[in-house]
């Protein structure tokens, strides 16, 4: 059987993506086994993507038995014009204030040029740590498109037709999302030849 890699997450529309993303290419065998499990972690802050990642993985092998390869991944969302803020803050502006005035936010600016960032960190069975980052850039507007998942619907990618992520089909933003990049990152080193 294929060896078992969990997921430590408790989004389930970043699961749902993840495993779209992961799943074998057609033609392609099935190398390993996702398996969700939902484990409050302690989420450092601060402006260092990689290390805020890190730190949740390694909660999450303290949690784990010994020897099972685990990942996680933080998403940040970065204005241009604030330097990188929110970063790795915007889930608690998300829950917090809303999207409206998180674009309200930036009201006072011309510059609207953001870049969504997924750090993904993952431990394997040896016990080392690897990371793998996919950024894509884009701006922020007025909500278009369901509000089902976090920002989706104020961040419109500079690739794409014009539209918010929450108005593209799920295959679509997967193809030019962060978390698209990040994860066909660490697919291509999950199915590399070891
Ligand atoms: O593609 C995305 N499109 C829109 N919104 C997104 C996306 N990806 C994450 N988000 C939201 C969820 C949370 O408000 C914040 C990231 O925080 P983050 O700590 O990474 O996620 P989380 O705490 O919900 O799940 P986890 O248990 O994996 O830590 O941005
Ligand atoms: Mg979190």
């Amino acid at each position: 059987m294929a060896p078992q890699i969990v997921f430590v997450t408790g989004n389930e529309n970043k699961l749902k993506e993840v495993k779209m993303i992961l799943s074998p290419s057609e033609g392609e065998e099935e190398k390993f086994t996702l398996i969700n499990q939902n484990i409050d972690l302690d989420e450092m802050q601060g402006a260092d993507l990689e290390f805020i990642a890190l730190s949740k993985c390694k909660q999450a092998v303290a949690e784990l038995p010994k020897g099972q390869p685990v990942f996680v991944e933080d998403t940040a969302l970065c204005f241009d014009e604030f330097n990188g803020l929110p970063g790795a803050y915007i889930k608690w502006f998300v829950k917090s204030m809303g999207v409206d005035k998180i674009v309200q936010m930036l009201a006072g600016f011309s510059n609207k040029s953001a870049q969504a960032v997924t750090t993904i960190a993952y431990a394997d069975s040896e016990g080392q740590f690897h990371t793998f980052q996919g950024i894509t850039r884009g701006k922020i507007v007025n909500p278009r498109g369901p509000q089902t998942f976090g920002w989706d619907c104020i961040f419109q990618p500079d690739e794409g037709s014009g539209v918010t992520y929450a108005e593209m089909p799920k295959s679509e933003k997967n193809n030019i999302s962060q978390r698209g990049r990040a994860f066909a990152k660490f697919k291509q080193f999950l199915y590399a030849p070891k």
